[in-house]
């Protein structure tokens, strides 16, 4: 009996499955893996015990230590370059048969996208006299730790954190392609950050390679000067004898105290199967060696520091870090909820003050994750917590739903981070999930006067005592590069969108810069591929998170034969309802078989039908 429950349960959560990625338009996530968590594979194959120690990290002073970031728009050769500059400096072999080596997990292998932010150190002789580096006599050892970051927008936090331990940053930009939507982002954050700005224009193997053209677009954009770009092929090998000298004469040394208490930023942490949680962090003032008693300014928990090492490329021990060094630290943490990334960690005999750390990551986009056999739930549970402890930007809450059972509520940096760790809960963790459509955080204020955020609509009460009386939803501001034949779709888009101008300027002759502010919502499920196809291609796309308008929104129920499915409610503005109700009513019934009995579908808003199909 038990397993003939189990079985229909099996069946109906799939029939839900399909019908909810029917609905939503996005790819089914179910399948099965066996776990094989690529990124803990590797670290610990690589640790390297036999260099332990064999590095004197005591000849660094700040002076000869440059710390820089890779920032670029998506595609630009971010993670190649950082290849080549690893390859340049022996930290890893030549034709190590692994391009993008930094890219460490399985998901950043097969979407050939960068996801986490990776940090690697280097070690390179250089003389500022221009004399043969052979010369060891004349030359001088540098350690750099270069930190390669995502471009893709919803890893941008990423890229906000990196650069709190950077002092420069190389601003690569494709010589084809020339500055895209991200490349503006990146300089913005690296320019607020106070970094010094290298710029690098890259892929100039390519026949169409423009680099004037990119080198004008940096004047005009950035004001940075012509003269200051390094023109690079990171495939090919071209130009790039210049980039380290640059990185050593145009990055200033870190500035902190050698003889201050120590204070440390804690920048990223995860979770190693044999080490526990290893925690990623930039030494500000002071020396920290392993055996030291450390304390969190967050929580005010002490630990002893196991071990503390470098990225060299992988875990190397060092016993020491000091001021102006990136580097690992084991201090027996029991889980990555007790890393608080940017805490401030220090001695626990001193006092000290804070660094300012990070603003916390904006949640954008919320779904419900169930198990596709509800018996599953204690296995789901299992494997999110253990994802979590590897991506601490997730935010996770229990809830139910009647057509799905028990399951969870995630809150996502946006949808290709949502995409990203279902992927990784399938093949690291063998996970088998539903995911409900994605929706975003919106407001609402009732009769009664209590106003509470929603994110999941099957939270808005049906009681109809308790009306609602405002309403508002998150909007982003968006950046779009295009060539300048498309200004005219692409201003019809965002309108259909409601979106509104804020700002129509000229990148050069050819490109058109257009700032909109939109609604969050018009923007999370087919934006962008809408851009791209009405563009050809050519449009590029950035956003940041922005403020909460006053919206006109109503709940959307579907019912299926007279009866409501909490998962596949959704919530819409009121102008929007009919069309929206309309197309997934028509969607859903293509989608379900064929019946020998009659199945209604409808759309409805509170008891008003809006949409209906047999
Ligand atoms: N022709 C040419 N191709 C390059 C060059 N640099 C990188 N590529 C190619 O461009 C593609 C993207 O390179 P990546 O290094 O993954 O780019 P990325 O900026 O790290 O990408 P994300 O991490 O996804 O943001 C790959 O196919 C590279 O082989 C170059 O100098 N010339």
């Amino acid at each position: 009996m038990g397993s003939i429950c189990r079985a229909s349960k099996t069946l109906k959560s799939q029939k839900y499955l399909s019908l909810i990625h029917a609905y939503s338009n996005f790819p089914p996530f179910s399948s099965t893996f066996t776990l094989n968590d690529s990124r803990l594979g590797v670290a610990h194959d690589f640790c390297s015990n036999s260099r332990q120690n064999s590095i004197d990290l005591a000849q660094y002073s700040p002076e000869r230590i440059r710390n820089f970031s890779i920032i670029a728009h998506v595609d630009h050769g971010k993670s190649t370059l950082a290849d080549r500059l690893l390859e340049l400096t022996g930290t890893i072999k030549r034709g190590h048969g692994q391009p993008q080596y930094l890219d460490k997990l399985q998901v950043e292998r097969e979407r050939g996208i960068t996801v986490k932010a990776q940090t690697a150190t280097m070690f390179h002789k250089y003389n500022h006299n221009g004399a043969n580096i052979k010369d060891a006599d004349k030359a001088t050892t540098y350690l750099l730790n270069l930190i390669d970051t995502p471009g893709h927008v919803d890893f941008s936090y990423e890229v906000s954190r990196s650069l709190a331990a950077c002092q420069g940053a190389l601003l690569v930009v494709d010589a084809v392609q020339g500055v895209q939507a991200q490349t503006v982002a990146n300089f913005y954050l690296a320019f607020e950050s106070n970094l010094a700005i290298i710029p690098v224009i890259n892929k100039i193997d390519q026949p169409t390679a423009d680099p004037e053209r990119v080198k004008a677009q940096l004047k005009s954009m950035f004001d940075l000067e012509p003269s200051d770009c390094l023109l690079t092929s990171a495939k090919t090998g071209l130009g790039l004898e210049q980039v380290l000298p640059s990185v050593i004469d145009r990055i200033p040394p870190p500035s902190g105290n050698t003889s201050s208490p120590l204070r440390m930023l804690l920048l990223d942490s995860y979770y190693d199967e044999y080490k526990g949680v290893i925690c990623h962090v930039a030494i500000v003032d002071g020396v920290l060696r392993k055996g030291d008693k450390i304390s969190s300014a967050a929580t005010g928990h002490t630990y002893e520091v196991a071990d503390v090492g470098i990225m060299h490329p992988e875990l190397t021990p060092t016993g020491v870090l000091l001021t102006g060094q990136v580097g690992y630290i084991v201090s027996g943490m029991r889980s990555t909820k007790e890393a608080r990334v940017g805490d401030t960690l220090h001695h626990s005999r001193f006092n000290v003050e804070s660094l300012p750390g990070f603003k916390p990551a904006k949640h954008m986009v919320f779904s419900g994750l169930y198990p596709a056999d509800g018996s599953d739930f204690d296995a789901l549970n299992h494997a999110i917590e253990r994802l979590t402890c590897n991506d601490a930007s997730v935010s996770v809450t229990k809830e139910s739903s009647s057509a799905l059972g028990l399951g969870f509520r995630c809150g996502f940096l946006g949808l290709l981070h949502m995409d990203v760790f279902h992927q990784r809960l399938e093949q690291e963790h063998g996970a088998h999930v539903i995911s409900t459509v994605p929706t975003v955080p919106y407001i609402f204020e009732y009769s009664d006067g209590s106003k509470v955020q929603v994110q999941n609509p099957a939270m808005l009460p049906s009681n109809p005592n308790k009306r609602v009386t405002a309403s508002w939803e998150p909007t982003v501001i968006a950046t779009i590069i295009i060539p300048s034949e498309y200004v005219g779709p692409v201003i019809t888009l965002c309108s259909e969108r409601r979106g509104q101008q804020l700002e129509y300027s000229f990148v050069d002759s050819q490109r058109a810069f257009m700032k909109y502010r939109l609604p969050l919502r018009e923007i999370v499920v087919d934006f962008y591929n809408e851009l791209k196809s009405i563009t050809s291609g050519y449009a590029s796309f950035d956003y940041e998170d922005s403020d909460y308008q006053e919206s006109d929104l109503v709940k959307l129920d579907i019912v299926l034969n007279g009866q409501s499915v909490d998962a596949m409610a959704t919530i819409v503005h009121k102008l929007k309802a009919q069309r929206v109700g309309r197309e997934l009513v028509e969607k859903l019934k293509k989608f379900i078989d064929r019946q020998m009995f009659e199945i209604t579908i409808q759309a409805a808003i509170g008891a008003k039908v809006i949409a209906r199909e047999t």
